[in-house]
């Protein structure tokens, strides 16, 4: 019911006036549209274009391409109306409701003028899709540079506090392994904006696939495995500067990290316990190496916050600097350091970490597959809920 509830109310958000943005349109369509029909072939045409859309057009355009498809095949909405707590039936009673007695040829023309709209417009933006040798202005989610010997990755979802959605997940890692083989020295991970990152976007919990919130989490599971192999196996000097709060797995992957650099403004927050999740990104393993298996504890199963002052006190972050003259000092010294032999510090990196790789990659496994079962059970989809809906913030 949670899970419903999170398609429903992210189809509210993102089209709050849904039975307006439903029906409005499709009127508009048909009185403009008396001369032009689309064929049954047409339409069945479109029906399979949907299948091989190469991005989820979200869940706003599937309520609509539901309805019209209903329109089109069975006429006006004639069913019971779902009950209260039926959600996503709900939902979708309501768009097929919406278009009230619109004709059958004129709804299987707006379908299919909707398919070959969400057609061109998710084809379009895929032309960066990972694969493709990006430019710093191919990717969506993050800004990269190069220069000074330098790769910088800058998470940049500043109004969304560099929230790590399922794009920049897969951008983190396409950026990743292109640095590991550009001539740059050294990769920095940084954040635009007043964050560093709030972690994984809650809203990726919402856009649940056809296999239902079982499939959700088993990709869930996927990904993140991969994206914290990609930190696991990187062989250059990798460094954080933390810019500001960091929350989540923004937290967790710094024990994977060479350097860390933080402003006194950041905080490191991993408040697993509270969304009825658990430890990922390795730090099951490298905290309690890192501060001892107690303060670990405390940050990881009680989640308590640390300032930049406590998380340097811990070892997790390698030095402090005050926020007025943070990015000056830090990338001073980050130049100077890009400046040493790179061979010399790939190497000396590769002895540090290699023994310990194998089992960091065990680690992300087990992880994994714990939070796979976190990811289905009430404890966190209720908490999503509550965030969602705005009743909690951290
Ligand atoms: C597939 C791999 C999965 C790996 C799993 C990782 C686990 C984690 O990372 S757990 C951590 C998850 N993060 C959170 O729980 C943070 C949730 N966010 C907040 O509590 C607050 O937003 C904040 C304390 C970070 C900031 O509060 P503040 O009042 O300053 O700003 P807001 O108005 O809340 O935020 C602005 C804007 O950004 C959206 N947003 C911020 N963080 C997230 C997030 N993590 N997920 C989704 N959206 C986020 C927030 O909703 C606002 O959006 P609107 O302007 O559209 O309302």
């Amino acid at each position: 019911v949670a899970m419903a509830y999170l398609a429903w109310r992210l189809a509210q958000r993102w089209c709050p006036s849904s039975l307006q943005v439903i029906s409005f349109p499709v009127v508009q369509l048909h009185l403009n549209r008396t001369a032009m029909r689309a064929s049954q072939k047409d339409f069945e045409n479109a029906m399979n274009q949907v299948k091989l859309l190469k991005k989820d057009p979200g869940n706003e355009a599937k309520l609509k391409l539901y309805a019209l498809y209903k329109q089109a095949t069975e006429g006006p909405c004639n069913m019971p109306k779902p009950g209260v707590f039926d959600l996503i039936n709900k939902a979708k009673w309501d768009a097929w409701n919406a278009l009230g007695s619109l004709p059958k040829e004129t709804a299987r023309q707006n379908y299919v003028d909707l398919v070959s709209s969400l057609s061109s417009s998710l084809e379009s933006s895929s032309q960066v899709e990972p694969g493709t040798d990006r430019k710093s202005t191919g990717y969506e989610t993050l800004m990269v540079t190069s220069e000074d010997g330098i790769t910088k990755i800058m998470l940049n979802r500043p109004t969304k506090k560099n929230a790590l959605n399922v794009e920049m997940y897969h951008e983190i890692m396409h950026a990743l392994k292109a640095a590991s083989k550009d001539d740059s020295a050294i990769t920095v991970l940084t954040g635009n904006g007043d964050y560093y990152s709030s972690g994984n976007d809650l809203t990726n919990f919402t856009d649940i696939p056809p296999g239902g919130v079982e499939e959700k989490a088993k990709n869930g599971a996927i990904l993140l495995r991969e994206f914290v192999g990609c930190f696991i196996d990187f062989p250059k000097p990798l460094i954080a500067v933390v810019n500001g709060p960091a929350v989540g797995i923004s937290v967790t992957l710094l024990g994977l990290f060479d350097a860390v650099y933080a402003s006194d403004r950041a905080t490191f927050h991993t408040p697993f316990s509270h969304l009825g999740q658990s430890p990922e990104g390795c730090s099951s393993y490298t905290f309690p190496k890192i501060m001892s298996p107690a303060k670990a504890i405390e940050m990881l199963v009680f989640g308590k916050k640390l300032t930049a002052g406590e998380a340097c006190a811990q070892g997790l972050v390698t030095e402090v600097f005050p926020d007025s003259t943070f990015q000056k000092e830090v990338w001073t010294r980050l130049k100077a350091f890009a400046k040493l032999p790179p061979n010399a510090m790939r190497i000396s990196k590769e002895i540090i970490r290699n023994r310990e790789k194998e089992k960091l990659h065990a680690v992300n496994a087990e992880e994994c597959s714990v939070l796979q079962g976190r990811w289905l059970s009430d404890e966190c989809m209720n908490a999503v809920v509550n965030f969602l809906s705005r009743k909690s913030k951290l």
